[in-house]
């Protein structure tokens, strides 16, 4: 194993959804479940050159040299053999499935997974189904089942978490409550796979692996909508304001199924440091942001001393890109991880729901960033208009809507756009005039 190990700790950094770029992998195996069906293993191996530590799922096969796509080729093996990342492997992808559509167990209670099917009647996943990793920029790796030639069922999207936490995913946890609560702004519920491992330190931890859920073929999501509108002057009011609705309905339906809370001085104080310590991270990571370090702290002042309403969960990185576009559903939701650079502790705790309805007002704004235009006017109109139609759907749903003069929602979207000062000069350099810009506005020098 230690050979593999060595020959992960090259290829992983080269992965997307590696987290800690920049630094060498210190690698240290967790669990290691052997696949007979698939003749493959799933590892869950830990990343030391970050504290906290991070644990990683890696599903790998030894296959013949010649039959492995390049981009999953990790290394050499035994003779005329190598190791393969196994997200691209039939036999791995299939068993996936049927751990998520029917069921099933490996390795035992303290030290192994179990596959929980979760559709319902309506919901019938297809039988027969040819897998595909899905594309493009992800923290996480997704595979689409779709459906063979014949087979009547619907496909199926399973993402296979990358990065492991104790406990159940909030990604599971509130979207399989959502759709099992009947929500339609959510994709229904396929079935998911929950791990149980012993740390190194001797602690058993049980964690989620892997979440199938209906997949919407041919669907956009409201980033690439939002653009086109924007790019061609269309009038964007009824589908922000059916936006805004979808989201409170989201809100709402949360308040219900999950505790609320009314915040406390620790409650406000761990959101309040959580915010500095977010600016502290990002002046040091952004020096442009530092003429403004002392009117961000006002804001955030202000909204420490303003009415709170009762903490509940929340989607917790709620951006146009992480909604969907589709004719049957309206508006559905994605992704309830929350920020992927944000503790997963604080993640799971009840929140503010405005963080949300600022994530929103944040992504309208990057559309105006990333649209080109004469000289801004147009597009930046568009952008009011939809943010006040998100905000009036919003209300009209949720019973209430933080105005936008609210000294909450203020401090929340300074603290997204504090925080995407931080991603895009991490991850995508040439954006972060967006997030600056909005900084600008948000917290202007007097
Ligand atoms: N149920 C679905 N139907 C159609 N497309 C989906 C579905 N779920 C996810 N996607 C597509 O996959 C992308 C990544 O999914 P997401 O949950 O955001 O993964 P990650 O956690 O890796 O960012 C989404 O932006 C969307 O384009
Ligand atoms: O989708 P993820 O959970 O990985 O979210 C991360 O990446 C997003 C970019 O893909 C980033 O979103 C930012 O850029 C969007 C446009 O590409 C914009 O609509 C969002 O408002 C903006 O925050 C997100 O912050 C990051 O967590």
């Amino acid at each position: 194993m230690g050979d593999l190990l060595d020959l992960l700790a090259v290829w992983m950094p080269r992965q997307r959804w590696y987290g800690t770029k920049g630094r060498d992998p210190q690698l240290t195996l967790v669990a290691d479940w052997p696949l007979d069906d698939a003749d493959a293993r799933l590892l869950l191996v830990r990343d030391d050159a970050v504290q906290p530590a991070i644990v990683y799922q890696v599903p790998v096969a030894v296959r013949d040299e010649g039959t492995v796509l390049p981009g999953s080729l990790i290394g050499p093996a035994a003779e005329g053999q190598v190791w393969a990342d196994a997200t691209t492997d039939d036999a791995f992808t299939a068993a996936l499935y049927s751990w998520v559509t029917v069921g099933g167990e490996v390795g035992e209670a303290q030290n192994g997974f179990i596959g929980i099917a979760l559709a319902s009647p309506e919901q019938r996943p297809a039988t027969k189904v040819t897998a595909r990793v899905l594309s493009g920029e992800q923290s996480n790796t997704s595979l689409i089942f779709r459906p063979d030639e014949g087979d009547e069922g619907a496909p199926v999207i399973c993402k296979l978490f990358r990065q492991v936490n104790p406990g159940i995913n909030p990604d599971v946890e509130l979207q399989s409550a959502l759709a099992a609560g009947g929500a339609a702004f959510v994709p229904a519920a396929i079935g998911e796979v929950r791990g149980s491992w012993i740390t190194p330190e001797n602690v058993p931890v049980s964690g989620s692996l892997a979440f199938a859920q209906e997949f919407f073929e041919g669907v956009e999501d409201a980033w690439r909508v939002a653009l086109d509108a924007a790019a061609a002057a269309d009038d964007f009011a009824a589908r922000a304001y059916a936006l805004g609705a979808s989201v409170a309905g989201m809100h709402v339906a949360l308040a219900e199924q999950f505790p609320t809370v009314e915040p406390d001085a620790a409650d406000r104080a761990a959101v309040v440091g959580a915010w500095e310590r977010r600016l502290a991270i990002a002046l040091a990571e952004v020096p442009q942001l530092e003429p403004y370090a002392d009117r961000i702290r006002e804001v955030y002042a202000a909204a420490a001393e303003a009415a709170w309403p009762k903490l509940q969960r929340v989607h917790g990185d709620l951006h146009l890109g992480q909604v969907l576009d589709t004719p049957r559903n309206g508006w559905v939701l994605l992704d309830f991880e929350g920020e992927p650079l944000r503790p997963i502790h604080e993640r799971l705790k009840p929140d503010v729901a405005v963080r949300d309805v600022a994530g929103m007002l944040r992504s309208f704004d990057y559309v105006s960033g990333a649209v080109a235009d004469d000289d801004g006017a147009a597009v930046r109109a568009w952008v009011i208009a939809a943010q006040q139609a998100f905000l009036q759907g919003y209300a009209e749903t949720a019973g209430r809507a933080p105005d936008d003069h609210d000294p909450l929602l203020a401090a929340f979207e300074l603290d997204k756009a504090v925080y995407e000062a931080i991603y895009e000069t991490r991850n995508r350099p040439d954006w972060v005039g967006i997030p600056l810009a909005a900084i600008g506005r948000l917290a202007p020098l007097g």
